[in-house]
């Protein structure tokens, strides 16, 4: 089978000092649709490689590829549709939470898909939501559900996911992880979620992307990751996060 995306060599330098790496030689490939966990220390550079991904931020060496094809060889409009980022910070545009559902497809030329997009508000415990409401005004973790369904309704075939729970309450983002569990079985669409949550991560990856030395250090099954990761930094981070007894 041929990735749906891989990554060649991938180095982006630190952008206050040329002469260093955010990271550096990261290789990657992606046949199955699976949920993959990003996780690793602050600082290395995980939402940096999903700013790539998107093709928000260029690499300063290696490429990635998208159905065998990179960035430059896609039509960036049509990469975009189809490799979907969602920010920690949610940025709504400026009106209402139903022009905000309708912006994809005003942008990408397609119906709007109104049963859908109300069957997602539902799913994500956004029901009760006014949708003449003006977005800006809505909560963070408002804003981070509208934000994600936004993305969900370009039916992307990749999901690139910073850290979009972070803002909710424990039902909400119980929701959100049900409804993305579902999603990727219905449409096989493959999601990277970077997440510092690693009870979150434990729960929904079948797949764990641990960064740390200015690199990828790990790509692991999730199972063997959580039970014996193979790097002293991996262990060094998950004995840091059971000793504070936290997730
Ligand atoms: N636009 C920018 N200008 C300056 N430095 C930047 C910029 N973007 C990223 N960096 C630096 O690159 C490094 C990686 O940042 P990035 O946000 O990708 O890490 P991260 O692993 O996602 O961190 P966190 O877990 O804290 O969100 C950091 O040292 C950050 O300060």
């Amino acid at each position: 089978m041929s990735p749906i995306l891989e990554i060649t060599d991938l180095a982006k330098y630190h952008p206050s000092a040329s002469e260093s790496y955010i990271f550096t030689n990261i290789n990657a490939s992606i046949t199955e649709p699976e949920i993959i966990a990003v996780l690793g220390g602050s600082g290395q550079g995980k939402s940096t490689l999903l700013r790539i991904l998107s093709s928000l931020d260029r690499p300063d060496e290696g490429a990635v590829r998208f159905k065998g094809q990179t960035v430059d060889e896609w039509k960036p409009r049509l990469w975009r549709m189809n490799v979907c980022y969602v920010a920690q910070q949610a940025v709504m545009l400026p009106g209402t939470v139903e022009d905000n559902l309708k912006a994809p497809s005003k942008i990408h030329q397609q119906e709007f898909d109104r049963k859908l997009a109300e069957h997602l508000m539902n799913r994500v415990n956004l029901v009760g939501l006014d949708w003449a409401g003006n977005a800006e005004q809505l909560s963070g973790g408002e804003k981070q559900r509208l934000a994600l369904i936004r993305s969900l309704l370009l039916r992307p075939q990749i999901l690139l996911l910073d850290e979009v729970t972070s803002a909710l309450d424990a039902y909400s983002k119980q929701c959100v992880e049900a409804l993305l569990q579902d999603w990727r079985e219905r449409y096989s669409t493959t999601i990277i979620w970077v997440t510092h949550e690693l009870e979150q991560a434990r729960r929904v990856s079948s797949r764990v992307w641990f960064m740390g030395a200015n690199t990828l250090l790990e790509d692991r099954a999730a199972d063997s990751f959580f039970q014996a990761p193979s790097t002293e930094t991996a262990r060094k981070f998950l004995y840091a996060f059971s000793a504070q007894g936290g997730s």
